[in-house]
């Protein structure tokens, strides 16, 4: 060992003289205490955080600090924090990790003997290279997960082990308090130094296992932000500290203030952002290990020291490593992540993914890297504080467009499996999102949670139409808006070969029917070649009616609706299903929108029949990752939910079925009447107020479009100039609702104006009723609002537009004359979400942090899974006026 014994000023560091009364508080709570080193001294002005001594002398001669490479306050604190979180009598705060190192290996001569590990960071590797080379120091690196191997090397000309656990990147666990003993038996000369970045003091102590000497690089989780570099140094002996504040000293190599203030603020949350660090890295260890990576982390079972790792430390920390058989293939992974930074380091908040042979330990020669087991394809990945759903969720897509797993039957929660080189396919699991959801839940609660994971609850919304309702059939634009009144479709799996509907509500007839799947159902009229949703199957269609549902013409007009709902599930379920793939299932209605009032219900029950159908046969999925349903997929709902509308009403326009699923509010043209047909959003309507009033005359959408459709043929010049006139009225509220530059007064203005004139050609086209007219007479006098039907007529819905300016009280006379009157006003805002599915939908248990108030008003809003929510007996219970609030307690929802 060197000479040290020189000229210098007192260690930086005083001594921590009361260890034992400090380490009588739990770590987190030491992280935040910062007392003054002197434990007689108080700030001057009382500051709660220490100040920066951003001074570089001090004045006067012989006082405790003169120079701050020497010694500086700011310093001090952090130094004597440092200690103690440690659990140390000394700490030196240095530049850097490698500073600390080699303010350690300072203490090193030549001749002498340094015993190292054979997988350590590459950093540190090329300083014991150099001073192998330059320095004469003889340096032997060996397996150190088996100390045996370090026997043979202890002797007299040993002056140092250098030790890592876990080691960097491999995550190799070494025994330090065995080696430490075998040093004091065998070498008692030597120093123990152990580099204790991995872990921090927080989860390991390697001074209470025998080591000499700890340094951290605490550029890492000691400071946690990536906000500067800075090693830390920690031990017990005052001879080893007073050598090393030498060095520390005479070399400059000690923290500045500004350095040493953001460090000691770092520390405070150091145990917290380790607890979350380490959660997440074992939900990222399990997910990549259950896909079949080799992956190095110690908190994984199978990692083979594990139970050396579990008595010396607190636990696995939060940096793992896998390997993927394929360095081109973790080239692609580590450039597809998006969240993850590309970067050396680890420790800090943000997660990072490397590839240690091109990155941090590029240093070391490719062969010696070959020799030492080095894997070129390894993935080094630094877990942060970020959402674990949302690090999981970035790495899988990663892993998916790098092409190493694949995706499976996402639609039954099963979701991935990793490819195999040669393009086999091991174990599928289930998608990252729902396999973090899984591993936060006890394994008693499995089966159970299993089952609830192939639950689907989807929900789609009503609309209005506020202008072409009829003429849209015949070609003409119609404008319409989703309302804030939706079905709600709820399936569950059934035993091997069953299928039941059931509606529990009044107004189906509380419909509730079983079906043997094999038996009951007519496959024999399934046409061989499967029909698009564009052409009804006539003979399938009689078929399911005929022989299933013994459709009665002296039934209910409740039990009718029920039936003619329940032909739309069957024929849907008979042409998605293959003899290959009869999901036993049971859906299960419930809808907040009156029905048969115009309001858009038999488009949102297609709506989300055709979507539970299509997801649970597997023909379109829902993406957890993106939070999304693709346009494709709503596409294809849109057709098939056309289909339940054709069935339903003969030949409906589709408006209501693309307001269901796109939601908002839509310029709709049909096509085929020499105009392009399509579909354009339009802006504003949110903005806009309206009281739609249930007239509780019921009437058949069918028989009334039927009824324009013959006047039409009847009188068409009549009709063609009504339907002319009201593509003017449509064409001309699309731009006032999109035309920036028109006033609030002035569209009211132009909509009260265009509701008047489209109603009066509705009037002509033989589709109002009394109790329309009646609804329109109480809303114009004394109040003065326009009013027009809404939908099909003939009874259902009006809907009354209510300015701005409208007072909230005159609104409520409104209602309660029209309530007197014996109608059914909701106020309704208008332009919300289409199409949403609650996926995936098991149940957590209860938290009290768990959001679960916030209802899915808003686009792509997420909740979280909420606690013990039987959707069942929600959807089968309670008041339409709650069922909304109570769904949206659920679960997370996505929408289209
Ligand atoms: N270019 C640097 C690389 C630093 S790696 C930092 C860190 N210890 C890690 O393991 O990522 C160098 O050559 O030192």
């Amino acid at each position: 060992m060197a000479d040290h014994n020189l000229p210098t000023p007192e260690p930086d560091s005083p001594a921590l003289k009361n260890l034992n009364l400090k380490r009588n508080y739990h770590f987190s709570t030491q992280c935040v205490t910062i007392d003054s080193p002197d434990a007689g001294h108080k700030d001057q002005h009382g500051a709660s955080s220490v100040p920066i001594y951003q001074s570089a002398t001090f004045k006067g001669v012989g006082g405790e600090y003169d120079y701050s490479r020497s010694g500086n306050p700011t310093r001090t604190h952090l130094e004597h924090h440092l200690a103690k979180i440690s659990g140390a009598r000394h700490a030196f705060a240095v530049s850097s990790g490698m500073a600390a190192l080699d303010v350690i290996t300072r203490m090193l001569k030549p001749g002498d003997e340094v015993v190292a590990g054979d997988d350590l960071y590459g950093g540190t590797n090329r300083l014991l290279t150099y001073l192998k080379v330059h320095g004469g120091v003889k340096v032997h690196h060996v397996d150190t997960t088996d100390p045996t191997t370090l026997l043979p090397l202890l002797g007299p000309g040993t002056a140092m082990v250098l030790l890592e656990s876990p080691t960097n990147p491999l995550l190799k666990i070494a025994d330090l308090q065995k080696i430490a003993a075998d040093v004091k038996e065998r070498a008692p000369q030597a120093v123990i130094v152990v580099d204790n970045t991995m872990m921090s003091p927080y989860l390991q102590r390697p001074l209470e296992h025998g080591a000499d000497i700890v340094y951290d690089s605490a550029t890492k989780y000691l400071s946690g932000h990536h906000d500067l570099m800075a090693g830390v140094i920690v031990c017990n002996k005052d001879d080893l500290a007073k050598q090393m504040a030498f060095v520390i000293n005479a070399s400059g190599n000690a923290l500045t203030p500004f350095d040493s203030f953001l460090l000691l603020r770092g520390t405070k949350t150091l145990a917290i952002r380790m607890d979350r660090q380490q959660s997440t890295a074992m939900s990222v260890a399990s997910y990549l290990d259950q896909l079949g990576f080799k992956v190095n982390y110690p908190g994984l079972a199978n990692h083979p020291g594990r139970e050396i790792h579990e008595r010396i430390a607190n636990g696995p920390g939060a940096v793992l490593s896998f390997t993927t058989g394929d360095t081109a293939l973790s080239e692609r992974i580590v450039g597809a992540t998006r969240l993850w930074g590309i970067s050396v380091s680890f420790g800090a908040v943000n997660s990072l993914i490397s590839m240690p042979c091109v990155m941090s330990h590029a240093s070391i020669d490719p062969k010696v890297r070959k020799e030492r087991g080095l894997p070129e394809d390894l993935i080094r990945l630094c877990v942060g504080i970020e959402d674990p759903a949302d690090l999981l969720a970035d790495l899988e897509t990663a892993l998916l467009e790098a092409g190493a797993i694949k995706e499976e039957d996402v639609t039954n929660g099963i979701g991935i499996s990793r490819i195999l080189p040669g393009g086999a396919r091991d174990t599928v699991v289930s998608r990252a999102v729902e396999k973090l959801k899984f591993e936060s839940n006890s394994d008693s609660l499995g089966l159970e949670r299993d089952q609830r994971r192939k639950e689907l609850l989807v929900s789609a919304p009503g609309k209005v139409i506020l202008f072409g309702e009829h003429a849209v059939v015949h070609g003409v634009t119609a404008i319409a808006a989703a309302v804030d009144l939706r079905c709600y479709g709820h399936t569950t799996p059934l035993p091997a070969g069953q299928l039941r509907l059931t509606f529990p509500f009044d107004e189906l007839d509380h419909f509730d029917q079983t079906w043997v799947i094999d038996k009951d159902l007519p496959w024999d009229a399934v046409p061989t070649s499967v029909p698009t949703p564009d052409v009804l199957d006539a003979k399938l269609l009689g078929a399911i009616q005929q022989s299933l549902l013994h459709h009665d013409q002296n039934e209910t007009p409740a039990r009718a609706r029920a039936v003619s709902a329940a032909q739309v599930f069957l024929y849907i379920y008979m042409i998605l299903a293959s003899p290959e793939n009869r999901p036993s299932l049971h859906l299960t209605v419930r809808s907040t929108l009156p029905l048969g009032a115009g309001l858009g219900s038999s488009a949102s029950y297609s709506t989300c029949v055709a979507s539970s159908l299509l997801l649970k046969t597997g023909h379109i999925s829902v993406s957890t990752l993106s939070h999304s349903i693709s346009s494709e997929d709503a596409e294809e709902v849109n057709r098939w939910a056309f289909t339940g509308e054709k069935i339903l009403h003969g030949n409906p326009s589709g408006v209501d079925n693309s307001v269901a699923v796109f939601g908002g509010a839509l310029a709709f043209t049909r096509s085929g009447f020499g105009r392009q047909g399509g579909m354009e959003k339009i802006q504003g309507f949110q903005s806009v107020r309206f009281l739609l009033t249930d007239s509780r005359v019921s009437r058949n959408t069918k028989k009334l479009v039927e009824g324009v459709a013959l006047k039409k043929a009847q009188e068409p010049e009549l009709v063609d100039g009504v339907l002319r006139s009201i593509q003017e009225i449509s064409d001309r509220a699309k731009a006032s609702l999109a035309d920036p530059a028109l006033s609030r007064a002035g569209l009211f203005t132009e909509l009260e104006h265009l509701i008047e004139k489209n109603h009066d050609h509705l009037v002509v086209l033989g589709v109002s009723h009394p109790v329309l007219e009646d609804i329109r007479a109480k809303t114009r006098e004394p109040h003065g609002l326009r009013t027009k039907l809404t939908g099909a007529g003939g009874g259902g819905c009006a809907v009354t537009l209510v300015p701005d300016a409208f007072q909230e009280s005159a609104l409520q006379d409104v209602q309660k004359s029209l309530i007197e009157a014996g109608y059914k006003p909701y106020t309704t805002s208008v332009g919300g979400t289409g199409l949403g599915v609650l996926w995936p939908t098991e149940s957590e248990a209860a938290g009290p942090d768990s959001p679960i108030a916030t209802p899915p008003q808003t686009p792509h809003s997420e909740q979280l899974p909420a606690a013990g929510i039987d959707l069942k007996t929600v959807l089968a219970t309670g008041s339409d006026e709650d069922l909304a609030d109570r769904i949206s307690r659920a679960g997370k929802w996505i929408f289209v």
